[in-house]
């Protein structure tokens, strides 16, 4: 198989930084990764994590999704502009009462999640169709197909993904294009840290009491705990790349990385009225006394199992 080249979006940290060391360290060297950052002060960690692989199968390279500049300078000397596999994993969150976040932070989620992609897309789109032939991977989210509580403008934002994805894929099939989109649940990264303190410190005036309550003593109280049960580490996250993704001779439309979420991404199927996911959360939400830590405990143990037979396989 001839290398391929992979170029992957936001790898400062967390899933993206993870992919491409997991893609560089490749024993068959199946692939040149270009991996890319918007602040290339931040490559430190990459680097170190690279270590022998760095300028042979791995190259760092400055891309900031929301400047077209310097996505097609980034483009522009790459050789022949060729990129087999584009991984567009940059990303931000934003939690919270929308009374309490401004409009412009919602535009740069927006500009980041959603716009990010058809900027990459608009300057690497066309050199694919040419040549008939590449794989655009995008990592979207769970939140992408259910929306979930204080995570209004992030889970539009992924939806926004998924629906420009589901339209361009049509057309890319008469070009021998494939999408992926990889729907990861909770990863533990910077990701997680960054929207837990920014939530912590926000100032919840403009919301009422019971808004603020809800955010504050529900939300934020079992964010971690969520993490904790739920959470899959970005090594988790990488692997299912390569091995379900990457290389698979027909790649899905769309993955799930963690099972265990699969359910609650299925409730609105079962109901054509779209009541019984809404329902399904409040009750987790609201009644979270007894079932919310239910279904916590549930999930805890749907893990548990998962991991002892994937050890006992
Ligand atoms: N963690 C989670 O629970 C989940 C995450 N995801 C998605 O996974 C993707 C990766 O997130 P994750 O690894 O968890 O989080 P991290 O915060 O660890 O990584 C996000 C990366 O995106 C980069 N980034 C942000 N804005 C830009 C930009 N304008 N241009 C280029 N890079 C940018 C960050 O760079 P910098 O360091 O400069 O900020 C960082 O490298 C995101 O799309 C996220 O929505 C999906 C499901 C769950
Ligand atoms: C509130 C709530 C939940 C929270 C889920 C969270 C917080 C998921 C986060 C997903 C992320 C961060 C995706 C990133 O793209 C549960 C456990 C499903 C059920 C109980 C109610």
């Amino acid at each position: 198989m001839a290398q391929k080249t992979v170029l992957i979006t936001g790898c400062s940290s967390g899933i993206g930084l993870a992919l491409a060391i997991k893609l560089a360290r490749d024993k068959q060297k199946r692939f040149k990764v270009y991996a890319t950052m918007r602040n290339l002060s931040k490559k430190e960690k990459l680097e170190k994590a690279a270590s022998n692989t760095l300028g042979k199968t791995l190259e760092i390279k400055q891309l900031d999704v929301c400047d077209e500049e310097s996505i097609k300078t980034c483009v522009s000397n790459i050789s022949e502009r060729r990129i087999d596999i584009l991984v567009s994993n940059a990303g931000m969150g934003l939690i919270g009462p929308i009374e309490c976040q401004t409009i412009d932070e919602m535009k740069t989620v927006m500009d980041t999640n959603f716009f990010g992609l058809v900027r990459l897309l608009k300057e690497i789109l066309p050199d694919m169709k040419k040549r008939k032939s590449g794989h655009i991977v995008i990592i979207s989210s769970v939140m992408g197909l259910q929306g979930i509580l204080f995570n209004d403008v992030y889970a539009a934002s992924k939806f926004a993904v998924e629906g420009f994805c589901e339209s361009l894929a049509i057309q890319a099939l008469q070009f021998k294009l494939r999408l992926s989109l990889i729907e990861p649940g909770p990863v533990i990264t910077e990701f997680e840290k960054k929207v837990y303190e920014d939530g912590m410190k926000m100032d919840l005036s403009a919301a009422d009491e019971e808004t603020a309550h809800m955010f504050t003593d529900v939300y934020l109280k079992n964010y971690n705990q969520i993490f904790q049960s739920l959470g899959q580490s970005a090594e988790e996250v990488a692997e299912v790349f390569t091995v379900k993704i990457i290389l698979a001779e027909n790649p899905p439309f769309r993955h799930q990385t963690n099972t265990l979420y699969t359910p609650v991404t299925t409730l609105k199927y079962a109901d054509p009225n779209g009541n019984l996911p809404i329902d399904s959360f409040y009750k987790m939400v609201f009644h979270h006394d007894r079932i919310f830590h239910a279904s916590l405990n549930f999930f805890k143990l749907l893990r548990w199992s998962s991991r002892k037979n994937i050890a006992s396989t």
